[in-house]
């Protein structure tokens, strides 16, 4: 799958790093598509001694890729479990003073929602709250890992023994931003527009140069004299240029933040970390053998590979929107094959002239969905006439072709069943295979599956046991408490996800909505005349269908109603507060609580829409001066006692 081949150089290094492997083979592997576990491990293990010699034979994307492929057939795998090691000889290592480790990877912003949710557990364990804990942010230095103790400099080796290399710091090693000795993990980076400047006609690249820094024999002239002229540093850690905001603040402002950090140092680097900086939560979190827990590093991996298409295909989608999927020619990228992408709309398919023969580019980053990037060869398209599946012909709505036939269209109706189910989320078993059985036996509508006895899943086709199964499942559907936004959701109306949903069950009761006019929904914040409109429509349509699945009684909660607290007679009525540091007079949830009960909304974090944040004791001047360029009121805790009366 990648094209190797060693030079002299190279094959030096793998002798030391094991004399039994033969390179040769090593080569046809790197070149094999799919590999086995044990392959696997000695493509990485080779890679790796490569890339900690300063002579890299593939890509970090590349590696990267490997790691994953080797996580998927064996995740408990010892590879994956420890410090990727620099090649030692045994007898020249020295204990570290302190555990090196790797760093865990995220390569989303759904990987980092993931990381933080595993905080927020761990704070609550320990009784810290969320407002409580920041999150440091830095540039990850794409260096030599190395740890200063103010007499010795380490390499971090396999994160237990290292090497010792005070010889670079004899060398004219400098520490970077003025700092000075001891003061832990840092990196030995090279300044990257010196390297451009001088170096890069005389080095491939800047890996190529941090081994030569620390070279046992005699330094290279153009290293010294990169050293002497201080473009050659170590950068410990604690010294990096950072950010450190609030828990909430990271997904709020992910972008912003990163692209800061992204282009904060003049070095190498290939991602941000993120850490939290609370004592507690860091040690309740504590660190596997390869990395710890409360620090992650984000990624970002891009791959792009022009295909030819094959063909594209209509589908009908439950909204009875047309999808166009493009069929590919089989192509890897990013270490899966992908066979099929779906274009954004029929519109761009005919604008930008995708169908058989056309040649397309995909990207996939970071491991998400690969889409079409742009289209490098366009051909003429015919587009479809009619549904492909209840053949009623199309109809353009702004740029989809849809199936009009919102009654009868198989494919509508099998798919609303399918979002119906999956929305509800508290049953399995009426996953698309099912309801395509159903379907087949003349079921389309919610109502009338919750009305099959388990003697008729046999007749139509299930195993006893299924029969039984699927039967339970939707006895437990309807006694399983759901929130009636999400109720209202599963029910799939164009433009009533469930934030919408929400929206309006704060003001309306369920069975009230279907009687609501575009004009009185408006007045709700949140919906235009459009969204209105189509809303109306959409619960027209869905009003006898909803009014049978309700009546079979679901166990329903109900979303508060805002207006109940809006007409309180209250100083605070009506504002957005947020309660912030450890309080005096009383614990802040029965503070927060007080305050909803005064018509207060209670928010979790601060922002333009804030009224009041009222700090307690031991807050950041960092959060209340954000507060008040957000233009929000801060109030000491006694203030806020004497506003309420
Ligand atoms: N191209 C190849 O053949 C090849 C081979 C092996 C490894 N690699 C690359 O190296 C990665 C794994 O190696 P790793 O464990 O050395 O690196 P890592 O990417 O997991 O990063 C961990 C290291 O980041 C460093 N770091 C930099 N900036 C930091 C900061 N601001 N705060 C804290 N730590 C910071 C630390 O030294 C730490 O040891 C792989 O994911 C791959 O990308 C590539
Ligand atoms: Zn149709």
């Amino acid at each position: 799958m990648v094209n190797v081949s060693f030079t002299n150089e190279q094959l030096l290094v793998l002798n030391d790093w094991n004399d039994k492997i033969d390179p040769q083979k090593l080569v046809c592997l790197f070149n094999e598509p799919e590999l086995e576990e044990q392959d696997l491990v000695s493509v990485l293990g080779a890679a790796n001694a490569l890339y900690r010699s300063g002579a890299p034979v593939i890509s970090d994307n590349q590696y990267d890729l490997y790691i994953s492929m080797l996580r998927n057939i064996n995740h408990l795998h010892p590879y994956l479990n420890k410090v990727e090691p620099e090649v030692l000889a045994e007898a020249k290592t020295v204990e570290l003073p302190q555990r090196m480790l790797s760093t865990e990877k995220a390569y989303s912003i759904k990987d980092i929602e993931k990381w933080l949710k595993r905080i927020s557990k761990a704070a609550q364990e320990i009784e810290v709250s969320e407002q409580d804990i920041q999150i440091r942010i830095t540039p990850k230095l794409d260096g030599y890992a190395a740890y200063d103790d103010g007499e010795t400099l380490y390499t971090r080796g396999d994160g237990f023994r290292g090497q010792d290399i005070t010889r670079a710091f004899k060398r004219g090693l400098k520490v970077a931003a003025s700092g000075g000795r001891g003061l832990g993990p840092g990196e030995i980076v090279i300044k990257k527009s010196y390297f451009d400047d001088v170096l890069s006609e005389i080095f491939e690249n800047s890996r190529n140069l941090q081994a030569a820094i620390i070279a046992e024999k005699k330094v290279d002239e153009d290293v010294q004299k990169a050293i002497n002229e201080g473009a050659c540093v170590f950068y410990p850690f604690a010294l990096l240029p950072n950010k450190v905001i609030g828990f909430s603040e990271v997904i709020e402002n992910f972008e912003v933040i990163i692209e800061e950090i992204w282009n904060a140092v003049d070095f190498d680097i290939d991602g941000v970390i993120l850490e939290t900086t609370h004592d507690a939560i860091k040690q309740r979190m504590g660190a596997t053998r390869r990395n710890h827990r409360w620090q992650i590093a984000f990624k970002v991996n891009e791959e792009s590979v022009d295909v030819e298409v094959i063909n594209v295909i209509p589908q009908t989608s439950r909204t009875g929107r047309i999808s166009p999927v493009a069929e590919l020619v089989p192509t890897r990228i990013s270490g899966a094959t992908i066979s099929r992408v779906t274009v954004h709309h029929y519109n761009m398919v005919k604008t930008n002239g995708v169908g058989p023969g056309a040649i397309v580019q995909i990207v996939r980053s970071g491991l998400v969905i690969p889409k079409i990037e742009k289209v490098l060869k366009p051909v003429e398209v015919t587009l479809p006439e009619t549904c492909p599946s209840c053949q009623t012909p199309l109809l353009w709505e702004s740029d989809h072709l849809i199936c009009p036939n919102k009654t009868d269209c198989p494919a509508q109706t099998e798919n609303t069943l399918i979002h119906f189910f999956k929305t509800l989320g508290n049953n399995d078993g009426f996953g698309p295979k099912v309801i395509e059985k159903l379907s087949n036996c003349g079921i389309k509508r919610i109502h009338e599956i919750y009305g099959i006895k388990v003697h008729q899943f046999v007749i139509y086709g299930f195993g006893d046991k299924t029969a039984q199964n699927l039967s339970d499942q939707l006895q437990a559907s309807r006694e399983i408490e759901v929130e009636d936004w999400r109720f209202l959701s599963a029910f799939g109306v164009s433009r009533l996800g469930g934030g919408n949903c929400e929206k309006l069950l704060k003001h309306h009761s369920i069975t009230e909505l279907f009687d609501l006019s575009a004009e009185e929904m408006i007045k709700i914040d949140g919906f235009a005349q459009v969204s209105a409109d189509a809303i109306v429509e959409g619960l027209a349509n869905i009003k006898k269908e909803f009014f049978k699945v309700y009546e079979l009684g679901f166990n329903l909660s109900i979303t508060p109603k805002e207006s109940e607290n809006e007409n309180l007679d209250s100083p605070i009525a009506g504002t957005v507060i947020v309660f912030t540091g450890s309080m005096q007079q009383g614990s802040r949830g029965d503070m927060e609580k007080q305050a909803k009960s005064l018509g207060a909304k209670v928010a979790k974090s601060v922002t333009g829409k804030t009224t009041y944040l009222v700090t307690g004791e031991k807050v950041g001047e960092t959060k209340i001066n954000a507060a008040i360029d957000k233009g929000v009121k801060v109030l000491s805790e006694q203030e806020y006692l004497d506003l309420i009366g």
